[in-house]
């Protein structure tokens, strides 16, 4: 990324200098914007003073102003566009375009008021870093449809079914077919070894099924793990071509309730239903710093669960390929991570936050009772006979 060539020095006249020391000031603001197009401290960027309309007091309208203004004046339209989707490492095809909601409902729409004093009280609704925790009663369905479904979204769905694992795919799918992201285009990719075992599912109209064959294993974890290299290679594929967002979630699963548009974010990770009334210490994070999964005492957000991760494609395609770099590292260290990716991906998003946070809601399981903060189960692992179904056993968790 380069600024143009043409600004190359302040051009400053008496009365412009306090105008000149506003500036400088936005340029922090600026940084935060642009950053890291710009930086003043950078003996390869330029800034000059910029026609100001007379009218435009510093206000917000400066924001708008100069982020026009870089645009117009300094960026490639890619570039313009990287900054729309977030600025982040792209490592797909530039075409992949990412569309963001406009806050903006195509109809007039009736609905309870929002309260900025009442709403849900016996749980926390937003992170530190203030990503949402996504509970019933934090957000309205009607307002959150009517603003995504205009939007005409592709969604991929990832789901494994290796081995015997291919017996929970009829109810997975059933079960989708009725709450999960109802009226979006969804394309399942079923990732298996055993492709006539596939049940035929009636899909809704604009949803399909891709199948992937992949190879068969003797070791659950193997399976599981090897999820990641699968997601990051089919990414660069297929799907970062197709898709505006990804989901990829395990199998041995039902959907009970809405899975929506409310779940749709740059970096979405889902509190894991074991864990989530105890404090760090308790987790099952990777606690050898032979591993790259390591994540010291004292350190950790929540514990997210690895049957659920979503977000934009190019977002999950980062996490997955970093996931799958750090198995391969230990693997050739003779090392394997208490949880497998699973613990990759407590450490990836420890450091990385996800930008939206699905509440036990939506990952629950079978055998642990309802109980007062979750109101509603949409998803949820099926009790299963793990000697029974896995290639080889290890205790549950
Ligand atoms: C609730 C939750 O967060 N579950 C995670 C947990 O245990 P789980 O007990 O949920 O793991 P699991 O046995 O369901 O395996 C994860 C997934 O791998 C696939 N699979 C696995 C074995 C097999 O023989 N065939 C097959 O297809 C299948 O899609 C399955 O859903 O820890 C695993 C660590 O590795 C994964 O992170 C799981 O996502
Ligand atoms: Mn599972």
């Amino acid at each position: 990324m380069t600024l143009g060539r043409k600004n190359r020095r302040v051009e400053k006249s008496g009365d412009q200098k306090s105008v000149t020391m506003e500036l400088m000031r936005t340029l922090n603001e600026l940084k935060r914007l642009v950053n890291p197009v710009l930086d003043s401290r950078n003996p390869d960027h330029h800034y000059t003073l910029v026609q100001w309309p007379s009218t435009c007091p510093f206000s917000h309208r400066r924001e708008v102003n100069l982020q026009q203004h870089i645009r117009k004046e300094h960026l490639t339209e890619e570039d313009s566009r990287s900054l729309d989707s977030g600025g982040a490492e792209n490592s797909l095809p530039s075409s992949q375009t990412i569309q963001r909601p406009s806050i903006k409902t195509t109809k007039k729409l009736l609905y309870k008021q929002p309260s900025v004093l009442m709403g849900r009280t016996n749980v926390v609704t937003v992170t530190p870093w203030l990503a949402p925790i996504v509970w019933e009663g934090t957000f309205n369905p009607l307002i959150v449809d009517s603003i995504y479904k205009p939007m005409h979204l592709s969604i991929a769905t990832t789901v494994f079914a290796v081995g015997k694992y291919v017996r929970f795919l009829r109810d997975f799918l059933e079960t989708a077919e009725k709450h999960f992201m109802v009226d979006f285009k969804v394309h399942y990719y079923i990732f298996t070894d055993r492709r006539e075992d596939v049940p035929a599912v009636v899909l809704a109209p604009g949803r399909n099924v891709t199948i992937i064959p992949v190879p068969g294993s003797n070791r659950w974890q193997e399976i599981s793990s090897r999820r990641m290299e699968m997601i990051q290679t089919t990414i660069e594929n297929q799907i970062g071509k197709e898709a505006d967002y990804i989901f990829c979630l395990d199998v041995d699963t039902k959907f009970h309730g809405r899975w929506g548009a409310e779940t749709l974010s740059r970096l979405v990770a889902t509190i894991h239903p074991g864990y989530y009334e105890q404090t760090h210490e308790h987790y099952p994070y990777e606690r050898r710093p032979a591993s790259r999964a390591y994540i010291p005492a004292g350190e950790g957000d929540y514990y997210y669960g690895g049957a659920t991760i979503a977000g934009y494609v190019r977002d999950v395609h980062k996490l997955a390929k970093y996931c799958r770099e750090q198995l391969e590292a230990d693997a050739a260290n003779s090392i394997e991570a208490a949880w497998q990716e699973e613990s990759h991906l407590n450490r990836y998003l420890l450091y990385n936050k996800p930008t939206k946070i699905l509440s036990p809601e939506y990952l629950w399981q079978d055998f642990k009772a309802k109980n007062n903060e979750v109101q509603i189960i949409r998803f949820s692992q099926v009790n299963k006979n793990y000697a029974e179904v896995r290639p080889n056993v290890k205790k549950r968790k």
